[in-house]
């Protein structure tokens, strides 16, 4: 077997045993799924924040919203505030580096809007002071996390534990859930585009 055979099979080993355990976070994706149609037909928006391959994660859920996931629908409103370069550099030169999201959330967020943290280990300070500051706010918050959950689950309403302690696992498990949640999306909108 080739070094990459192998990894393939460690990895297809390691969601085997992963997928097994994902089905015990039903409620906590049916509480969330529920708190986003709530606030996107309220008229609220959504807020996603992570770092690195949570970024992108980030940047990838808010698209699937303002975008198309599988069906069409209207656009919803949702900011990924990993994404303004400007922003982000001077909220981190002049403040800290650890505030580049709590401040975007405190110009953004309304209350009755959803703050999404995504972070792996669930002890990034940026994410934790974004949901400590989208709280404040009066918004719902939603940690994603791996399976310790970490501070950042601790700070917020619910919080989708990734059944794994990988990084890259979780975030693989993260993107799957944030799938599961605009296909719960996309059932409440297609069905008021149909009503
Ligand atoms: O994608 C990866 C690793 O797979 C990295 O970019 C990773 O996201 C970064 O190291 C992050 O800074 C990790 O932050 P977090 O998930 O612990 O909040
Ligand atoms: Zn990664």
């Amino acid at each position: 077997m080739t070094l990459a055979t192998e990894h393939l099979h460690s990895y297809i080993d390691r969601h085997r045993q992963a997928l097994d355990r994902l089905a015990g976070l039903a409620p906590e994706v049916r509480l969330t799924a529920q708190a986003c149609v709530d606030a996107l037909q309220r008229g609220n928006k959504l807020l996603i924040c992570g770092n690195g391959g949570s970024a992108a994660d980030a940047q990838h859920f808010a698209a699937e919203l303002t975008g198309r996931y599988r069906r069409e629908r209207r656009p919803l409103p949702a900011i990924a505030l990993t994404t303004d370069s400007s922003a982000l550099t001077c909220i981190g030169n002049d403040y800290a580096f650890e505030e580049v999201f709590a401040r975007q959330v405190q110009a953004l967020a309304q209350p009755g809007d959803v703050l999404v943290g995504i972070t792996t280990s669930g002890r990034s300070a940026n994410v934790i002071r974004a949901l400590e500051a989208a709280r404040r706010r009066g918004a719902f918050t939603v940690a994603l996390t791996g399976e310790g959950g970490g501070p950042a689950a601790q700070c917020a309403d619910v919080s989708l534990r990734a059944p794994s302690e990988h990084t890259a696992q979780i975030q693989e498990i993260h993107i799957l859930l944030i799938h599961v949640l605009c296909e719960t999306i996309d059932d409440a909108f297609v069905e008021d585009a149909q009503a």
